[in-house]
């Protein structure tokens, strides 16, 4: 029988046809709800959608027969990836189908904005002939600053170069040669980048330190009469404060492109003239729909044959898919990743990921790029082949490296990594296969972080767990857990605690009052 493949949002003819060619069965059923999807999905090998498809936990585990899922398009904040990994059901997406079409709606929206196109035709329509209503203003000789200098970013700031912009970007984990060969000046500084821009446009992945990014501390930061757009997604800004500086014109204009909530027919922005609105049209390009349809169709096509995936996000499909050791220590390699960034406060130059144990013979593309993704706080990182993730690492400024060796402790498992000056190791244990630190900074642990914690080292003295317990439930702050270590010649200690929230600067200031530290580190996952 030929697989079957169901296709729940509209896909170029010549994806659907070079699928159809392979000899699969390929239903196209549009607008399906939830729940009959959920109802129909188990007959499927694969599924192909775009933005609009809601891919759940509770789908997949309804697709008894799926192996493949695949995004016509970049993002994948519409699939929960992690469950399609416990499933063992491939994800994949096609990375560079859209960016050119991202890039140039994002002009489409400045310009729109700049020149006021929409609302000058909307008159002329209505049978006025008004010029100095429409009076403008040009691109040349103003300051852009762009929010993520990724593939979209950098194809905005090229365009914007032509057009003889200044173009900014604010993108901490860019290589700073990437930023110059685009002729763009990185400035990491958020107060410094905003008060300098004319032009304001975002492309940033939605992950824990992008969402929110602006509201109203930051609106209120940019000049008055600035331009601002977003095609990226919607979490991270604050839309009713974004609508309120634009109604008061102290953003003289803004273009949007998405939505929370998509289908959206309603949003404090529909109702001010000044603020230009599309429909998720970013990708919607003859040329970047068959490019996606095409792609899909292939990587689809080499999922349902098990075949190496290039673009699958899931272990299973990808590079490293060979071993099941290697799944349970994707999230693991993440975590570590992430936890050292944030120990460091910026993204290590140097890094060595030291597989061990089980691991150490196994092809470590997976691991390595998990480890990128959490270092760089990206969310999708494809690498099919370690020189591709060295690449991809390089482009980001880092240079890493990995091992194998058969030692990992008291662990059948585990993977360690080592960034400038610090080194965390991680294993995952119980049914859930939890990840769990073993040791950090020298000292040995057993803890499964939650999603936020604090680390402290201390000059070892008693009462110091009292102080960090008092001054947390003083603030209204559960704790979870909390694990000591010491160091070998027992003159410095290590507390780990897990929180229930995330903790302020003014607690952390308390901490530093209260108690003689070395290092007081905030993680969040
Ligand atoms: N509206 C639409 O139809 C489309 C929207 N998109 C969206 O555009 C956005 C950008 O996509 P790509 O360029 O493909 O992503 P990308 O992953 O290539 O680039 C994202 C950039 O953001 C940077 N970044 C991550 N965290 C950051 C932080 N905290 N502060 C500053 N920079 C940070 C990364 O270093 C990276 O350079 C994504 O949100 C994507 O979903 C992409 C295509 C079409
Ligand atoms: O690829 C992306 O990130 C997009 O947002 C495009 O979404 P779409 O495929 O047009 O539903």
């Amino acid at each position: 029988m030929p697989a079957k493949i169901l296709v729940t949002e509209v896909i170029a003819p010549e994806g659907l046809a070079a699928l159809e060619a392979r000899g699969y069965e390929v239903d196209v059923k549009l607008n399906l709800s939830d729940s009959t999807l959920r109802a129909i999905i188990g007959d499927y090998d694969a599924l192909i959608v775009r933005s609009a498809t809601n891919v759940d936990k509770a789908l997949l585990e309804a697709g008894k027969n799926l192996k493949v899922v695949g995004r016509a398009g970049v993002t994948c904040d519409n699939i929960d990836i992690e469950a399609a990994n416990a499933l063992d059901i491939i994800v994949c997406n096609a990375p560079t189908s859209n960016i050119v079409s991202a890039a140039e709606h994002t002009f489409a929206l400045i310009l729109a904005c700049a020149r006021r196109v929409p609302q000058a035709n909307q008159s002329m329509h209505a049978g006025n002939w008004n010029r100095e209503q429409f009076k403008g203003v040009e691109l040349y000789g103003k300051t852009l600053a762009l929010f993520g200098l990724g593939r979209v970013g950098g194809a905005v700031a090229e365009r914007a170069t032509a057009f003889g912009m200044r173009v900014l970007a604010y993108d901490p984990y860019c290589n700073p040669e990437r930023a110059t060969s685009l002729g763009v000046k990185l400035i990491n500084d958020l107060d410094v980048i905003l008060e300098q821009a004319d032009f304001i446009s975002v492309h940033l992945p939605v992950t824990s330190t992008t969402e929110n990014m602006f509201g109203p501390e930051e609106f209120a930061k940019m000049k008055t009469g600035v331009i601002f757009v977003n095609t990226s997604r919607p979490a991270i800004l604050d839309l009713n404060s974004l609508a309120d500086f634009v109604a008061a014109r102290k953003i003289a204009s803004c273009g949007v492109d998405v939505f929370d909530d998509e289908p959206c027919y309603n949003s404090p922005l529909h109702s001010l003239p000044n603020a230009i609105i599309t429909p998720h049209i970013s990708a919607l390009t003859e040329e970047a729909q068959v490019r996606s349809g095409v792609q899909i169709a292939d990587y689809v096509w080499a999922g349902l044959e098990g075949s190496l995936v290039p673009t699958a996000l899931t272990a299973t499909g990808s590079a490293g898919e060979m071993s099941r050791h290697i799944a349970p220590f994707v999230p693991a390699a993440n975590m570590l990743g992430r936890m050292v960034s944030q120990i460091k406060g910026s993204v290590p130059r140097i890094v060595k990921v030291k597989m061990m144990g089980n691991l150490a013979e196994l092809d470590p593309t997976v691991l390595v790029t998990s480890v990128l993704e959490g270092l760089l706080s990206s969310n999708y990182t494809q690498c099919s082949t370690m020189l591709e993730a060295k690449r991809y690492a390089e482009r980001h400024g880092v240079d890493i490296d990995c091992s194998g060796t058969d030692v990992a402790g008291e662990y059948a498992a585990g993977i360690e990594i080592v960034a400038d000056d610090i080194c965390i190791s991680s294993t995952v244990f119980g049914s859930e296969k939890l990840p769990r630190i073993t040791s950090i900074l020298d000292y040995k642990i057993d803890v499964a972080p939650t999603k936020h914690s604090l680390i402290f080292e201390y000059e070892d003295m008693p009462g110091v767990c009292g102080i960090i317990g008092t001054v947390l439930g003083n603030h209204g702050i559960n704790i979870s857990t909390m694990q000591i270590a010491n160091s070998d010649d027992g003159t410095k200690a290590l507390v780990y605690v897990n929180v229930g929230k995330e903790v302020s600067d003014e607690i952390i200031e308390e901490f530093h009052e209260a108690i003689n530290l070395k290092y007081l580190f905030r993680i969040s996952l």
